[in-house]
């Protein structure tokens, strides 16, 4: 930083230039800055309350291992008062997700947390390695995605937590605002920047998922994981080359490199979003799954229509969109 002096004026040389803000900073500052705006997006959003039951979404990547350190720092520093416990997806991806899990593990002993593990393969009787051999690698992601998500809510239940939190980074949620834009797909706008998503039944089992990471850039996590030593795994997974999503994430770093604002105007873009009835309307309304008693906007969820597939050697019968294609096919 050649020599410049911290920009909070604490004496001290900066070390950093902060992707976000573009500070000078020397690492304790950085490090504080960090910290309390993960801070201030949990209290204003008023994302906890004393005595939660709070599972962290642990993947032993950059973002959920930041994450779960940020959330046990915070809930000491601050009393939050909530009780942290480490869940863990194992999709069965050998040379991937096996390594991944060893990290979170380390994890769960240098960050003093429990963990619990679920696998597609207890859940559902197929691991990702199996699907892939099944299907190829066209599609796998939608399988991976759908079933990640039940499984979330699987453990969560059965550990008995009352919110889900996950490592989805401000770079995330504006990809996903771009890739629903560019997909036509405006309803889903205000759904995918919320900071906290839950169903709007009030009856409903659905439980609260948040992301406290909302604006938290990506560059600034690998930052804060590099300076303070984070146990992290760092390898992509071997199956998914998900190209759409791909060029949303391109752009946006270009866009950050030219102006690094632009990662939380087009989050606020996707916010202010005014909505006629007609696109509200077109939002799913969320029920139970028939069949496994877990969240759906389907008579069957997604989540079952895909494993009758795997499990009757059809696994096109899931992917609703295909099929209707297929239906108007004269
Ligand atoms: N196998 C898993 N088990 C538990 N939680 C998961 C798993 N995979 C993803 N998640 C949760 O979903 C978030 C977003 O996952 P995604 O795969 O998009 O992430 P990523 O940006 O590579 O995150 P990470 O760096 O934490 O792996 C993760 O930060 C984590 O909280």
């Amino acid at each position: 930083m050649g020599g410049l002096p911290c920009a909070s004026k604490c004496g001290n040389k900066a070390v950093l230039k902060r992707p976000k803000t573009g500070a000078a900073l020397c690492k304790p500052c950085f490090f504080w800055s960090f910290e309390t705006e993960i801070h201030f997006a949990i209290v204003d959003n008023g994302l906890f309350e004393r005595g939660d039951r709070v599972a962290v979404g642990a993947s032993g990547g950059k973002d959920s291992t930041v994450l779960a350190y940020i959330m046990k720092t915070l809930n000491d520093r601050y009393h939050y008062g909530l009780e942290l416990i480490l869940l863990s997806i194992d999709e069965g991806i050998s040379g991937y997700r096996d390594d991944s899990l060893e990290t979170v593990k380390r994890n769960s002993q240098q960050y003093d947390l429990p963990l619990k593990i679920l696998s597609y393969e207890e859940l559902y009787g197929w691991s990702m390695d199996r699907i892939v051999a099944q299907i190829g690698l066209k599609n796998n992601c939608t399988f991976c995605g759908v079933f990640r998500r039940q499984a979330l809510d699987r453990g969560a239940a059965l550990l008995g937590v009352n919110k889900i939190v996950t490592g989805h980074n401000a770079d995330d949620i504006a990809e996903t605002v771009l890739m629903n834009i560019l997909r036509g797909d405006v309803a889903r706008l205000q759904r995918c920047t919320a900071i906290t998503t839950k169903d709007r039944d009030a009856n409903s089992t659905d439980l609260p998922r948040s992301k406290p990471f909302k604006f938290t850039y990506e560059k600034e996590i690998v930052m804060y994981a590099y300076f303070k030593g984070l146990d992290y795994f760092s390898t992509e997974c071997k199956y998914s080359p998900n190209a759409y999503r791909g060029h949303a994430r391109t752009l946006i770093k270009e866009l950050e490199k030219i102006r690094p604002s632009s990662i939380l105007d087009i989050i606020n873009s996707g916010e202010d979003l005014k909505f006629t009835n007609l696109v509200e309307e077109k939002l799913p309304t969320k029920s139970k799954c028939t069949k496994c008693g877990f969240m759906s906007s389907l008579s069957v969820c997604k989540a079952c229509l895909l494993l009758e597939g795997l499990n009757k050697g059809i696994p096109q019968l899931g992917n609703a969109q295909k099929m209707k294609v297929y239906w108007h096919v004269p």
